[in-house]
């Protein structure tokens, strides 16, 4: 279990990480979402060990994970912009990481380097974009960790890459309860993916669920109804509202059997229930603090 602890984070006099708390159980895929400059990556690099936190907590298992090196030998953390011993090869960076992680595992790598056709010996920067990406991939999922930081993991890949290397992570998920957290600006790779959410804001977290729940929480009702009457919602959880034409359009919370029943009372010529996406989800929220201003959803 990673778990957070009202954790403040300041450089010089701004303070970025503004007592979050959150918790991520072993085994699960977090997703961590935000706004551009929210915190994610200060987060992202205090959970793994790399910044310190100005106060609050951060642990694995209990431990304290800022330089502590016998978490280091069991996590991996993929940075934004790659940091690689750009003059190595991919076999050199193997060596390093097989004397790093007690886990490493040979034949893992062997078949990743069959699968991927990457030539291990070609120096790390003279490869493209996307196959500094491949080989990133490649040393972390040989190396097995316990738990893996994503950082906008999948930027640069193409879809086959990027399909390949999600399974293989769904797989040491499934397998061996690696805990992955993974911090996108693509909801819907993390909607495919993660099990969990956190959305960051100005440093703090707005709101922290089981992805299946917060889907089932909402729900976004179109209908049109005779003569343009619209019906009494109010008994209902209405937290959008807005008309285009002929047609409402609603966000509710609650229970989807309750609210079609309340629509259907009032007769609607059309009508049309369905759950939000992350992305929809994600926006809403973001309306809700007044980061975003328009009518989007
Ligand atoms: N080393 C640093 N020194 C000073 N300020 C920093 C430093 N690192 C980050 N910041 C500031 O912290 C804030 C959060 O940055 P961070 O990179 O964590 O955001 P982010 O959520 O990852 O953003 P994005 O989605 O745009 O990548 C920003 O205002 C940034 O300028």
């Amino acid at each position: 279990m990673i778990e957070v602890r009202n954790a403040m984070k300041t450089f010089q006099s701004e303070t970025v990480i503004r007592d979050v708390s959150l918790s991520v159980r072993n085994g699960s895929i977090y997703g961590l979402l935000g706004s551009n400059g929210a915190g994610k990556t200060t987060l992202l690099r205090m959970m793994a060990g790399i910044l310190r936190t100005n106060s609050g907590e951060m642990k694995i298992d209990g431990e304290d994970i800022f330089e502590n090196n016998r978490l280091k030998e069991t996590m991996i953390f993929l940075q934004d912009d790659l940091y690689f011993f750009s003059q190595y090869t991919p076999k050199q960076m193997a060596r390093f990481y097989r004397e790093t992680y007690p886990s490493w595992d040979e034949e893992r790598y062997a078949g990743m380097k069959q699968s991927l056709g990457l030539d291990e010996n070609k120096k790390i920067n003279k490869f493209s974009k996307g196959m500094k990406r491949q080989v990133a991939f490649w040393l972390a999922l040989s190396a097995k960790p316990e738990v893996m930081i994503l950082d906008e993991p999948f930027d640069g890949l193409d879809a086959v890459v990027r399909k390949t290397i999600k399974s293989m992570i769904l797989e040491d998920v499934a397998e061996r309860s690696m805990t992955v957290i993974i911090s996108s600006h693509n909801l819907k790779e993390v909607e495919d993916i993660c099990d969990y959410i956190g959305i960051l804001h100005n440093g703090t977290i707005l709101l922290e669920r089981d992805i299946d729940d917060l889907k089932g929480e909402f729900h976004k009702v179109q209908a049109a109804f005779r003569k343009g009457k619209e019906p009494d919602m109010s008994p209902l959880d209405v937290v959008h509202r807005e008309k285009r034409g002929s047609v409402f359009i609603y966000i509710v919370r609650g229970e989807k059997d309750e609210i079609t029943s309340h629509v259907q009372a009032a007769h609607p010529v059309v009508f049309d229930q369905l759950s939000l996406t992350l992305e929809e989800i994600f926006i809403y929220e973001m309306r809700r603090v007044g980061y975003a201003k328009d009518d989007i959803i």
